[in-house]
């Protein structure tokens, strides 16, 4: 699904991330953690060819992205649903527009009660109409997990998507991205957040992965 080849990537200032060899297997879940700075986000960016690598390969469902048309990453892009770290929603726009955005810039349309199911499942259906600044950091993040997977996605990927949650949300958030796994979805979740890692782990086979000295490394059982 995702499989990264001798990968290295810097941003002018010397490797930030070097040698990095993976894969992540079709209906994985993976965690990514790392002290600041080590390029948890960066690494997340090759993982939807927001970024090239600077030397190796990062393939995208079995097609290098170096050697991918502008149209083809946009349609491999689609398959890949992000949650950002910081979720940048227009506030100008209903929550429901917002969370629509990706099937309006695809120019699809999306049925209203597909829309509402989405909306429901995330538990956000009443606050349909309202704008995003008046929304908690929680249902933020649920809104941001229902914009990635409007366009039913098989990859999710999530930065940091608990890390202004208290435990209640992030256990509710989790419990999202768990049910995306059981249907299928792989799923990578960056994260400091050790005590969500250890929830996860009693309820999906995740896996772990630490960069540590420029290396992603599958972390030991010692989480
Ligand atoms: N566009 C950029 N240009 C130059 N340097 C950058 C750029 N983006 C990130 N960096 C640097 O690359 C390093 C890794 O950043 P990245 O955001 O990937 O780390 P991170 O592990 O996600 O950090 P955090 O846990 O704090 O979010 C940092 O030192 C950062 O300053």
């Amino acid at each position: 699904m995702i499989a990264f080849e001798n990968v290295a990537y810097n941003y002018g200032g010397g490797e930030l991330l070097s040698d990095i060899s993976l894969r992540l297997a079709p209906g994985s879940f993976h965690f990514l953690t790392g002290p600041s700075g080590a390029g948890k986000t960066t690494f997340l960016k090759l993982c939807y060819a927001e970024l090239l690598p600077t030397s190796g390969h990062v393939m995208l469902f079995d097609r290098d992205v170096q050697g991918l048309s502008r149209d083809d990453v946009a349609l491999t892009r689609r398959r890949i649903g992000v949650v950002h770290q910081d979720c940048q929603f227009l506030d100008h726009l209903p929550l429901s527009a917002n969370v629509e955005l990706p099937l309006a810039v695809a120019g699809r349309q999306g049925a209203a009660a597909d829309l509402a199911d989405l909306l429901a499942w995330v538990g956000l259906d009443r606050l349909a109409h309202a704008r995003p600044p008046s929304l908690s950091g929680g249902e933020r993040q649920r809104a941001a997990l229902a914009r990635a997977v409007i366009m039913g996605p098989d990859v999710i990927l999530a930065d940091e998507p608990t890390g202004n949650l208290d435990w209640d949300m992030s256990l509710r958030l989790l419990t999202l991205l768990v049910e995306l796994n059981r249907m299928g979805k792989t799923v990578l979740i960056a994260t400091h957040d050790l005590n969500l890692i250890r929830q996860a782990k009693s309820q999906v086979p995740a896996r772990v992965l630490r960069i540590a000295r420029r290396r992603v490394q599958l972390a030991g059982a010692d989480l």
